[in-house]
C-alpha cells in the first residue's frame, strides 16, 4: 500500500546510527551500494540517493525496490513514499488525496517525525494532516481518529526541504550492511543449521565464502544438492557477491577415520573441518570460519568437546548459532527458505561412532587421529573445485 503518485522508498538503518559521523557516512555509502545490486539483480530502475540524513531510492515501481530494500542487510524498515515539498499545504494535500484513495473506514492517526529548520512542528503536521484526511474522506465515512493503534497509519517525515508520506513501514532484516566487516569463510552443509549460521554472520556484515566437505561415500549427492540448494538462497541476500560453493573433498580423510579412530571420530573430524576451512580462508582474504554448532546439540558439541577442538586452528571459529535452540532455527530456516526434511540421514551422522564421547580432551583426540590429519586436510583444501552457484529467483 502507498500513497498515489509514490516514487520514492525511504529506507532506514538501525545499527549504522550508532557509529560515529566519519564511519556512519562509509557504512551508508556501502548500503547504497548493496541497494544499488539488489535493484541492478532485480531488473529494477531506481536512483538510491543519500539525501536529507536518510538513503532515498527514487523509483516509478516503490514495491519492487521497496521489496529489494527490505532484503538488503541494514535496512530496518523501508516505506514507499510520496515525495513533496516540506510545506504544511504540500504535505496536507498529499495525506488528503491518500486518504481518497487508501481509507475505507476505522480509525487512523497521523504519524509526523520533523528533522531539519522549519516555521512548524510534528504537532501542527499532526493537526493539520489529520484535519486534512478528516475532510477529504468525511463525506463518505464515519472517520474516527485514535493516536494510540489506529487501523490505518499515515507516516509524514519532514526532513530539511523534502517530505515523505507514507503507509507503511516494511521490516527489513536489519543488521549492518554487507561489506562492512572482512569475509568469512561459512562451512554450509547439507543440514538445517549452517545456512542460518552463514546468513546471521552475513547480516551482521561480513560476506561470506560457502565451503562445503564432501563427504564421499558417507555424503552422497542428495546431501551435497541440498548444500548447494541453500546456498542459493543465500546468494539471493548477496547479488555482487561471490557464494559459489568451494567444494573439499573429504571422502578420504572420512573413511581414514572411520577405520582408524572410534568414539573421538567427530571431534577429529571437526579438527579437519577447520583446518580445510582456514586453509581456504588463507587463500580467499577470509578472517575467520563460521559454523552452525550449538551448545549441545550433538556429541561433539558439549561444552567440553568445544574445548576440545578449540585450538585446532589459528582463526576464529564463530558460532552465531550457539545459544539458539533447534525450533528457533528450524523456523528461521523456513522464513529463509533454506529449510528442507532433515530427517534424512546423511552427512556426519553416517560417520559417528556407536558411543562418541561427550567430554573429551584436545590431547585424546590428538593422540587418537592419524598424525597427517592436517596434511590431509590442506591437501583436500587446495584440490577444491568450485560449484558455481546462482541466485534464487526473487518472487515478485
Ligand atoms: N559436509 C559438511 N560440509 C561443510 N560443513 C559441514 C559439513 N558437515 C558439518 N559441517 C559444519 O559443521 C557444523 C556442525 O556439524 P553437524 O554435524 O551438526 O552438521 P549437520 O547437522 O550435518 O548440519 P547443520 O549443522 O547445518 O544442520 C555444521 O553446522 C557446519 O557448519
Amino acid at each position: 500500500m502507498h500513497p498515489p503518485d509514490a516514487d520514492a522508498v525511504l529506507v532506514r538503518h538501525g545499527d549504522v546510527g550508532i557509529k560515529s559521523r566519519s564511519v556512519q557516512t562509509r557504512m551508508e555509502e556501502r548500503l547504497a551500494e548493496d541497494l544499488r545490486a539488489h535493484l541492478d539483480a532485480r531488473g529494477i530502475d531506481g536512483r538510491v540517493a543519500r539525501e536529507y540524513g536518510r538513503l532515498v531510492i527514487h523509483a516509478s515501481d516503490v514495491e519492487a525496490a521497496t521489496a529489494a530494500a527490505t532484503d538488503t542487510f541494514g535496512v530496518v524498515s523501508a516505506s514507499p513514499a510520496r515525495v513533496v515539498d516540506a510545506t504544511l499545504d504540500a504535505i496536507t494535500d498529499a495525506l488528503a488525496a491518500t486518504a481518497r484513495e487508501h481509507y475505507h473506514g476505522g480509525t487512523f492517526g497521523v504519524d509526523a517525525r520533523r528533522a531539519g529548520e522549519h516555521d512548524f512542528g510534528s504537532h501542527d503536521i499532526g493537526r493539520e494532516g489529520g484535519q486534512a484526511v478528516w475532510e477529504a474522506v468525511e463525506d463518505d465515512f464515519e472517520p474516527e481518529v485514535d493516536l494510540d493503534d489506529p487501523d490505518l497509519t499515515f507516516g509524514v517525515e519532514c526532513r530539511d526541504a523534502r517530505a515523505f508520506v507514507y503507509l507503511e513501514e516494511r521490516d527489513g532484516p536489519g543488521g549492518m550492511p554487507l561489506g562492512t566487516q572482512e569475509p568469512l569463510v561459512a562451512l554450509v552443509s547439507g543440514g538445517i543449521d549452517s545456512p542460518v549460521a552463514a546468513w546471521l554472520a552475513m547480516k551482521r556484515g561480513a560476506p561470506v565464502i560457502p565451503v562445503y566437505l564432501d563427504l564421499g561415500p558417507y555424503g552422497g549427492a542428495d546431501h551435497e544438492a541440498r548444500a548447494i540448494e541453500t546456498v542459493r538462497h543465500l546468494a539471493k541476500w548477496a547479488p555482487d557477491r561471490d557464494l559459489d560453493v568451494r567444494r573439499v573433498s573429504a571422502g578420504e580423510a572420512v573413511e581414514r577415520l572411520d577405520a582408524a579412530v572410534d568414539n573421538t571420530r567427530m571431534l577429529s573430524f571437526r579438527r579437519f573441518m577447520y583446518r580445510a576451512a582456514e586453509r581456504v580462508a588463507d587463500d580467499v582474504g577470509a578472517v575467520g570460519v563460521v559454523t552452525g554448532e550449538a551448545i549441545g546439540q550433538k556429541s561433539s558439541q558439549t561444552t567440553a568437546n568445544m574445548a576440545a577442538v578449540a585450538g585446532a586452528i589459528d582463526l576464529p571459529v564463530h558460532r552465531p548459532l550457539l545459544s539458539w535452540d533447534k525450533q528457533d532455527v528450524i523456523t528461521k530456516a523456513r522464513d529463509l527458505g533454506t529449510y528442507r526434511d532433515a530427517t534424512m540421514n546423511v552427512g556426519c551422522d553416517r560417520l559417528a561412532p556407536a558411543q562418541p564421547a561427550t567430554a573429551a580432551s584436545a590431547e585424546r583426540v590428538v593422540a587418537a587421529e592419524p598424525d597427517d590429519l592436517f596434511e590431509l586436510a590442506d591437501a583436500a583444501a587446495d584440490a577444491r573445485d568450485i560449484v558455481p552457484v546462482d541466485p534464487v529467483e526473487v518472487e515478485a
